[in-house]
């Protein structure tokens, strides 16, 4: 006994890793895919910021919407194997369709580099993404659900563990998902849960259980509604209204469905916050300092998971018990919700710093001007009514000067005195450039927000006497500006030539910035030693370390909360629902993104620290009402409810062992059956 025991749980480990490496896979193609989703809209689709990020959030809620479509496929058609396997051919059409989408020879038809036919490529890449979010949803409640299949009820704690290794291997997919290609994975994806199709214990579908479940409550609440008069005694449940028609063991299993369901319906806060991860907190660390913005941004959530999940199942939770509180699922839920909230506040903590060091903007109504002098001398610059500026030469004004008139008139003081009116920008940033011939003074537009990514805004203004030529920039005549051209951080050469003359200027730049290079008359005569610089925008100061608590409280909330709801979601599911209650879990996370799509990028607040304060504090009143909510949920046990049931039918328990027992039995040799069948080929 001891040895089949033993075996037994070897052959359980060998097909328990078949099903967590296929979603270890399934997770690294589609993080992969998703990590350069907004960059193919931006650059190839020449899409702008707001329909690149719309887009995106649509298709990552479509991909937490199709788990339904592949859970009432699975639970009422295929069951949860076959629907895996063909869902996972379209999800691998889907990633082909897309990587198809970006081919753009097959319509540049003159090879300039750029596709000719925009609609082709937009339409082959929906197709492909709806492909995508179909089988990435459709099979995600499938895997999660076929893997506690894989266990039996008095394995409760082995089934938890399951639940957290297979929680690991979504965040090792999410890690290494950058450094393989998503199509790779997909193709493998498959091939290894394949490689274990013999071993896996299979339910099978039992007919079209959603319809029944939707014909049940609908006919529960029109018999109730015939009945509404006082002279019908009432029933226990609402469900019950469906006695007359409906089998009792149906009408029990909607019951648990329904009562987890209702549980839910605060949950979408959580990954509210929790999306914002990819696009707030993203923003937030582009207005910071520090050379690890794109591995902290992309990774750190993972790495903490795989840590954190391990200590809490090990250390934490086995301590908290051990002091006698219990822990339940629904308050590590809660608990998981307020480190959400906290995260929040520590957003808005480091938002303070850092909107102390951002420069003052317009508002929509203003306008600054700031001034650059190349001219030869000092001069006295009046802009009317009453603002004197004396600007050396080759300088600047200290700062921005801020009007709240756009139409100004400039003066200044040469012989003769030159005046000159300008319009400025309503809600713009401008600088007025005097050049050597004070005449054609002009205005240039400045940036007016920090320059993206951590990158550096810089331009050239040409005081030299002809046209120069600047590393990687087009010819600039004299007296002209260039363009700002964003370069990254870190020292940075430039070589400047005329003709046979050059010169090397050397730079290191922080992160975000804005700099007007001033180049003289002079500067290859003392090898570019005389360009000065005018600081448009100063650096990033606060260091992006200061994220590190609030992704650190994100992901501590993230394991408490979603680790858990995935084991929730199953132990409290009916055998013939767990897909469907795993789907609706998933659900959850697909309306916090719609939520995160309509209020957060629609309604947005004057400040981003109070908006993530307003978040955190949405999050602690909803966690409150969850609490209440949990604290009237008493924990199922769906196998014991169902056994009760069926004993009230009047199916006697020994009947039920022996069907469970020939059931195991048909199960073993079909397995050994096809064990025998494998080692012949
Ligand atoms: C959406 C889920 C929370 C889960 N994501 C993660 O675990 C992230 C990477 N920490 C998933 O199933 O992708």
């Amino acid at each position: 006994t001891l040895f089949s025991n033993k075996k037994k749980k070897r052959k359980k480990i060998c097909y328990i890793f078949f099903i967590v490496v296929n979603e270890f896979c399934e997770r690294f193609s589609y993080y992969g895919m998703r990590a350069v989703l907004v960059l193919y809209f931006r650059y190839f689709l020449l899409w702008d910021d707001d329909l690149a990020t719309s887009i995106y959030h649509a298709f990552v809620a479509l991909c937490y919407l199709t788990p339904i479509l592949g859970a009432i496929i699975a639970d009422s058609w295929l069951g949860k194997f076959k629907t895996i396997i063909y869902l996972s051919i379209v999800y691998a059409i889907g990633q082909v369709t897309m990587a198809i989408s970006t081919i753009h020879d097959i319509t540049d038809a003159n090879r300039d580099g750029t596709p000719d036919n925009f609609t082709f490529h937009i339409a082959l890449s929906m197709l492909g993404l709806i492909l995508i979010a179909l089988g990435t949803g459709g099979i995600k409640p499938c895997v999660a659900a076929f893997g506690g299949d894989q266990f039996q009820e008095h394995q409760s704690r082995q089934l938890n563990t399951f639940f957290s290794v297979f929680y690991l291997c979504i965040n090792a997919g999410s890690l290494l998902s950058t450094l393989i290609t998503p199509l790779k994975s997909v193709a493998s994806t498959l091939m290894v849960f394949i490689a274990g199709s013999g071993m896996y214990v299979k339910t099978d579908p039992e007919g079209n259980i959603m319809w029944s479940v939707c014909k049940c409550i609908g006919f529960a609440i029109k018999n109730r509604f015939r009945h509404r008069s006082s002279s019908y005694p009432k029933r226990e449940h609402w469900m019950d209204w469906a006695n007359e028609k409906y089998d009792k063991l149906l009408i029990a299993q909607i019951k648990m469905v329904l009562k987890v369901l209702f549980l839910y319906i605060p949950l979408p806060m959580f990954w509210t916050l929790f999306d914002q991860k990819g696009s707030r907190w993203t923003l937030q660390a582009t207005t910071m300092s520090g050379d690890f913005v794109s591995i902290l941004i992309s990774t750190v959530n993972p790495i903490l998971i795989l840590t954190l999940v391990p200590i809490m199942d090990r250390l934490i939770f086995p301590l908290i018990q051990k002091c006698g509180l219990n822990f339940s699922p629904l308050k590590r839920m809660t608990v998981g919700m307020l480190f959400a909230a906290m995260a929040f506040v520590s957003a808005a903590l480091v938002q303070i710093e850092i909107d102390k060091t951002l420069p003052n903007f317009p508002s929509s109504s203003e306008s600054q001007l700031k001034v650059v002098n190349t001219y030869s001398t000092t001069l006295n610059v009046t802009i009317s009514p009453n603002e004197h500026l004396l600007i050396e030469s080759f300088g600047s004004s200290a700062d921005y000067v801020t009007f709240d008139h756009q139409d100004i008139t400039v003066s200044l003081n040469t012989n003769p005195v030159i005046t000159k009116a300008f319009s400025l920008i309503k809600g713009g940033r401008q600088t007025l450039i005097i050049p050597s011939d004070p005449t054609v003074m002009y205005l240039k537009e400045d940036v007016k927000s920090k320059p993206r990514e951590g990158k550096n805004a810089i331009r050239f203004v040409n005081g030299y006497t002809a046209d120069l030529n600047i590393t990687n920039l087009d010819s600039i005549e004299p007296s002209a500006t260039t363009n700002y051209t964003l370069v990254n951080q870190g020292k940075r050469d430039f070589v400047l030539r005329h003709g046979e003359q050059w010169c090397e200027f050397s730079r290191k730049f922080g992160f975000g910035a804005s700099y007007t290079f001033l180049i003289p008359s002079t500067v290859f005569s003392d090898d570019c030693e005389s360009i000065t610089e005018v600081e448009d925008m100063k650096p990033n100061s606060v260091h992006m370390a200061l994220q590190i608590p609030q992704y650190f409280l994100i992901t501590t909330g993230e394991v408490m909360f979603s680790v858990t709801g995935l084991q929730f979601s199953y132990s409290q599911a009916p055998k013939n629902m767990k897909s469907v209650l795993q789907a609706g879990w998933l659900c959850t996370n697909a309306v916090g993104n719609i939520i995160v799509l309509i209020v957060a990028e629609l309604g947005k607040l004057p400040k981003q620290w109070a908006e993530y304060l307003l978040f955190a504090s949405l999050l602690v009143a909803v966690s409150i009402i969850f609490s209440i909510m949990a604290y009237f949920y008493t924990y199922i046990d769906p196998a014991e409810i169902e056994a009760q049931v069926r004993k009230e039918q009047g199916l006697e328990p020994e009947e039920m062992e022996k069907e469970t027992l020939e059931m195991e039995e048909k199960d073993e040799d079909q397995k050994n059956e096809q064990g025998v069948k494998q080692t012949k080929i």
